[in-house]
């Protein structure tokens, strides 16, 4: 491909993703990938480069801009060599017009930015992320790791995580092949930490996805207890399964939920769990720098839905725990309507229960719960809290 074919690769990428941004479609990374898959003809430094333009405009636009071209045009507004590509060649581009608008820069939606958490530091949210790892115990230690991945680093404040730089292609490594380490980022290692789930317990990861929080829980339990991964989302759940075979934690039982009648599906746990995890779906805006095209889905409406089904499935949650266990909330959201407000309501609600004082290496306290962000703490932004039933 030529550097001009590049750019009119990119405007195509960027109109297929502005509308499924727009229409609750596939995320960015998979339609390059089908884009790509449609063009045998791109090697791979054209798909590089074709992606690196993309993601460059995306992080760029705080707003879904009204076409592809109009995001690329912003951007080389600002980058002269770019610019020059807009040449009318045979697969390039047309020219940019004088007066052409392009789409404005900026980090965060102007609505969204007076709801985040006021220690949030929003200049750096569209940061670039490193690859983090997680050792998982269940295969080997932090020194059975280190030699396999000589470019890693252990983080400090997370003992067992690594991190590599951004890109690294981990899944071809020998350490992650046989189940040594998984990608995890290190903030999301000290939420499944909080749980302090132990062997033997009984553990309910309520919003389990994939199971990445889910297989941190099972190393901590080294295997032995009960640990019930549930989730509304079958292809979710079913994405699990072969991680928990490579990771060594085959003891992990899945739970399916009927969306609406969680509490008829969870009723013979009541009362029975030492720790259950709700890892709530939100805005995702503490993820930003890995799905910057995040933004471009989020509306007003879409945020109160979920802080309404947050406090929904945080209600059906409560009756699972044991007297004296311990109910995890988390985020990946920097709102404080998803994080700080939304544990605030349900200790309004749910008479008796108390915040454990969290104090941990990494993040600071905000509220009854605790704030990690990419610029204090160099993880994913998450908010998170430790809530205990009355004994
Ligand atoms: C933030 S994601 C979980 C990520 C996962 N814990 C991990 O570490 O990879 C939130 C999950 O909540 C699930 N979910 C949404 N509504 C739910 C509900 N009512 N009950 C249980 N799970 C739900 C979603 O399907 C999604 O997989």
């Amino acid at each position: 491909m030529t550097p001009a074919a590049r750019i009119q690769a990119a405007i195509e990428l960027l109109d297929a993703i502005i509308a499924s941004a727009r229409d609750g479609g596939p995320a960015a990374d998979t339609l390059i990938a089908r884009y790509f898959k449609e063009r045998r003809y791109a090697g791979s430094r054209d798909r590089r480069a074709v992606r690196d333009h993309v993601y460059d405009a995306i992080r760029r636009a705080a707003d879904r801009p009204d076409s592809g071209r109009a995001a690329m045009v912003g951007l080389a507004r600002e980058r002269p060599e770019l610019a020059a590509l807009f040449d009318a060649s045979a697969h390039g581009p047309a020219p940019i017009a004088g007066e052409e608008p392009g789409a404005q820069a900026g980090t965060v939606p102007g609505w969204i930015a007076p709801l985040l958490a006021s220690p949030v530091e929003q200049a750096v949210l569209l940061g670039r992320a490193p690859v983090d790892l997680r050792v998982n115990r269940l295969k080997g230690a932090m020194e059975d790791a280190l030699p396999l991945l000589p470019d890693a680093k252990p983080v400090p404040g997370a003992p067992d995580a690594l991190r590599l730089p951004e890109g690294a292609p981990v899944e071809k490594s020998d350490a992650w092949q046989r189940g040594l380490v998984e990608v995890q980022d290190a903030g999301s290692q000290l939420i499944a930490a909080a749980c302090e789930a132990r062997p033997g317990q009984t553990v309910i990861d309520l919003c389990a996805g994939a199971g990445g929080k889910t297989l941190a829980l099972a190393a901590a339990m080294d295997g032995k207890g009960a640990l019930i991964a549930a989730d509304t989302i079958r292809t979710r759940l079913a994405r699990l399964s072969p991680r928990a075979e490579r990771a060594g934690a085959g003891f992990i039982q899945t739970l399916l939920l009927d969306r609406g009648h969680e509490r008829r599906g969870l009723e013979s746990l009541h009362g029975r769990a030492d720790a259950v995890l709700v890892d709530a779906p939100c805005s995702g805006t503490g993820t930003w720098r890995r799905n910057p095209e995040a933004r471009w889905r989020l509306t007003e409406a879409r945020l109160d839905r979920l802080v309404r089904e947050q406090a929904r499935i945080l209600d059906f949650a409560a009756p699972l725990l044991a007297p004296g266990g311990v109910l995890v909330y988390a985020t990946c959201a920097l709102t404080d309507r998803e994080g700080r407000d939304q544990v605030d309501a349900f200790l309004r609600r749910h008479g008796g229960w108390s915040a454990d004082m969290l104090s941990l290496p990494l993040g600071r306290a905000h509220g009854a719960g605790w704030l990690l962000t990419p610029g204090h703490d160099g993880t994913d932004g998450f908010y998170f809290a430790r809530l205990r039933r009355p004994a």
